[in-house]
């Protein structure tokens, strides 16, 4: 088969799959990221057409240990399937955790085995699980044999270049149970470096058959038809293009077209007021602060220099949210074309 005719052979972005027998409504799905994928943002991003929506990491142990902030990451309302991604380094607390976790709506169960942070390595989980398989896969067969719901996995190309051994840990996950994997195609040693291999993920196709995600440096629907063609992937899942825009999965799925400018200026408008919802007024407008700083460089890069010091260091929620709409409504690149452009 040429190679022509195996890229017209994949499915449309816009098409359904299943993970464990549960409908993903398309093949774009929002990646897990620590401080931006709270519930707010993954709320928008639900209602705009992602496929699916993951939740920021929650530390297994603390969760277990009742931590007030694990809580409130695993909230949901609305999100179908509600996935709850999970870190930890002991399969006693990530089968608690999961526990949990599914006893309290989560539809799937993600495994972080990709989370490069030293803070988190240092405490040999997230992508430090990638140097013991046989621990990574204890721990895994724990939380799979915890819940009934189905367990997911994600993780990075290795630890470094000289142990690239995503194709075995998810062939040996799949066979304890696992039913999807996401390869973020960079090693742990890489962090955000350089650009993500996506023809290295394919070594992981390969050697499984449940459905596979490709992930890193996905920007543009030409990004996510080539990275599906290059790693022979199921679906693609976005995570640093969707900050400032949490309409992008949606619109690279197909499921809505391209906001306008009066839409992207109420959406903003919108997620702010959520956000002070969420976490209250004085956590609310911390949190927010880094979500207004991406859209006003996107939509607005003329902000800077005591404007956007202006928005970013007040602690009046009405003078923020103000100065933000006026900077976005003088905008000086046309919405559209940034967005575009990213
Ligand atoms: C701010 C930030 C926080 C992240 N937090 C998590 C996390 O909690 N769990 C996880 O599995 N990956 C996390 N990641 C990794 C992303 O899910 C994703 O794998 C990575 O950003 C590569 O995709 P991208 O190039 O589309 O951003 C995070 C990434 C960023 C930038």
């Amino acid at each position: 088969m040429c190679p022509k005719d195996e890229h017209l052979q994949k499915p449309a972005l816009s098409s359904q799959f299943e993970v464990g027998g549960l409908a993903v409504r398309n093949r774009v799905v929002l990646a897990p990221m620590s401080g931006v994928t709270d519930l707010p943002f993954r709320q928008l991003a639900w209602r705009f057409g992602a496929g699916m929506v993951v939740t920021e990491m929650v530390a297994s142990r603390e969760l277990v240990g009742n931590a007030a902030e694990s809580w409130a990451r695993l909230r949901s309302s609305g999100i179908d399937p509600h996935v709850v991604q999970l870190a930890g380094r002991e399969a006693h607390w990530m089968a608690e955790a999961a526990k949990i976790v599914a006893g309290n709506g989560a539809a799937i169960v993600d495994i972080n085995m990709g989370c490069p942070a030293k803070k988190v390595t240092g405490g040999y989980s997230g992508s430090a699980l990638m140097r013991d398989p046989d621990h990574a896969l204890s721990l895994i067969e724990a939380t799979v044999k915890a819940v009934n719901v189905p367990v997911t996995l994600k993780m990075r190309l290795g630890w470094d270049d000289q142990s690239i051994n995503a194709p075995l840990i998810a062939r040996r996950a799949q066979d304890a149970g696992v039913r999807m994997i996401t390869i973020h195609g960079r090693t742990r040693m890489q962090f955000y470096n350089g650009k993500a291999d996506w023809d290295a993920i394919r070594a992981v196709r390969d050697v499984i058959s449940i459905p596979l995600i490709a992930n890193g440096d996905v920007a543009t629907a030409d990004d996510a038809h080539e990275i599906l063609k290059r790693s022979g992937a199921d679906a693609v899942m976005i995570g640093r293009s969707s900050q400032g825009r949490p309409w992008h999965a949606g619109v690279l799925a197909g499921s809505i077209a391209h906001p306008g400018t009066a839409e992207i200026i109420a959406t903003v408008e919108e997620h702010y007021a959520m956000m002070l919802d969420f976490y209250g007024v004085d956590v609310g407008l911390r949190h927010a602060r880094k979500h207004l700083g991406w859209y006003l460089d996107r939509f607005a890069p003329q902000t800077t220099g005591a404007g956007k010091a202006a928005i970013m260091t007040s602690t009046d929620p009405a003078a923020v949210i103000a100065r933000t709409m006026a900077a976005l409504s003088a905008g000086a690149v046309p919405l559209q074309e940034s967005d575009a452009a990213a």
